[in-house]
């Protein structure tokens, strides 16, 4: 089978870019749909309008619902068609810009990513996570192009609530264990090819960039500023884990955050702090040495990133509960069969219970 490596047209990251995005925006027509949620739009309306309609691009706006599910990209789609939009701008999370790149596919729009947090690897993909109108996992929706420009205002990213960034973190630090999964597996990338030597090298310098600036990174964040460290990691969540991820595959951390997604309780987790939980787990599934998990461990809890299942909502869960992430994150298309071998639901189980007492006991002797 061919090896695939896929990335968006361009890249654009820097402090107070988004007061530029017309200038990376002339080539896709000159007239745009502003989707962000009321927060959201708040933060970026006024930079983004002024630039773009410097440009001579018109532009309306649509209020983001925040899930991105198939009713959320029909009505959004509607109101591109009303507006006779020619792309489609998403600002905002994981979710806001999901909708936005599926807008952009099922109306043959162009597509600029814009996050505002750098909270998921989901801006660079060529991929939409769908949910159900109530948040749990529903599917992942493959789309045939990336998104024309990805722009990150690291002043936006430095200035959000702190969990953002360390929550992407969090999803950027699962990438380089899945797509070493997937290697060893020869398993499929998510552009359903094998993987490349750039993808998995991306994916190995996107772990190598949160281990020399994530915590650094943090400091700056948590004082609204902006550093070298911070363009580091910002770097590392939003474009190397993103092609990372994409081009070098996902495996079992992001099948256990499927997972999860399917108790109620969890909801109140951000994806990464949820993929942190599988990512730990999927070490410990693999049977890496005590050291390994355990400095893992230490790492998370340097950033502030949760270790244990009752860090992302599940106190005491059930035998049933167990159930039934372990068996969603096996279900037959789920990645976690990229592993390098045979994955049952009780594996991940045990794998779960015995990453969650790991990080209680790391975590009481610190
Ligand atoms: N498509 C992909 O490749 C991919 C990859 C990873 C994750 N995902 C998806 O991303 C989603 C999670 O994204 P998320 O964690 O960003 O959550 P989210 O999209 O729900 O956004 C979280 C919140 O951030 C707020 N926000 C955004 N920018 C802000 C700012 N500058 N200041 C203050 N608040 C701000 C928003 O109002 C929103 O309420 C999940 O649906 C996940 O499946 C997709
Ligand atoms: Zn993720």
């Amino acid at each position: 089978m061919a090896q695939i490596f896929g990335s968006p047209e361009s890249y654009v990251q820097g402090r107070g870019v988004a007061a530029e995005i017309g200038t990376h925006t002339e080539s896709l027509g000159g007239s745009a749909l502003l989707l962000a949620d009321e927060v959201v739009m708040d933060l970026v309306e006024a930079d983004v309008t002024a630039s773009l309609q410097s440009r001579d691009a018109a532009v309306t706006t649509a209020v983001f619902s925040g899930e991105c599910s198939s009713s959320e990209i029909d009505r959004v789609g509607e109101l591109a068609a009303d507006a006779q939009a020619e792309f489609v701008v998403g600002a905002g999370g994981g979710k806001a810009l999901d909708t936005a790149k599926a807008v952009g596919e099922d109306l043959g729009l162009g597509v600029v990513a814009m996050p505002t947090i750098a909270s998921t690897d989901a801006p660079c993909s060529a991929l939409s996570v769908v949910y159900t109108d109530h948040g749990e996992f529903e599917s992942y929706r493959f789309l045939d192009r990336h998104p024309d420009v990805v722009l990150v205002d690291t002043a936006l990213v430095a200035a959000a609530p702190t969990r953002f960034f360390t929550s992407g973190i969090a999803d950027a630090l699962a990438t380089r264990f899945e797509a070493d999964a997937t290697m060893r597996s020869a398993g499929d990338n998510i552009l359903g090819g094998k993987d490349t030597r750039a993808g998995h090298r991306l994916a190995e310098l996107c772990y190598e960039t949160l281990r020399d600036h994530g915590i650094s990174a943090v400091d700056a964040v948590e004082n609204d500023a902006v550093t070298e460290s911070v363009e580091a990691v910002t770097e590392a969540n939003t474009l190397l884990s993103g092609l990372g991820f994409e081009s070098g595959g996902l495996a079992a951390a992001h099948s256990i955050h499927n997972g999860l997604t399917q108790l109620e309780a969890t909801h109140e987790a951000t994806h990464g702090e949820k993929v942190n939980v599988g990512t730990l787990s999927q070490l410990v599934l693999e049977g890496r040495s005590d050291e390994f998990v355990e400095d893992v461990v230490e790492f998370s809890l340097d950033i502030g990133l949760p270790v244990k299942m009752a860090d992302i909502g599940l106190d005491d869960p059930s035998d049933e509960d167990l159930l039934t992430v372990a068996e969603a994150a096996c279900a037959e298309d789920e990645t976690i069969h990229n592993e390098p071998f045979d994955v049952t639901p009780e594996m991940v189980r045990d794998a779960l219970v015995t990453a969650s007492e790991i990080g209680r006991r790391v975590e009481r002797r610190r």
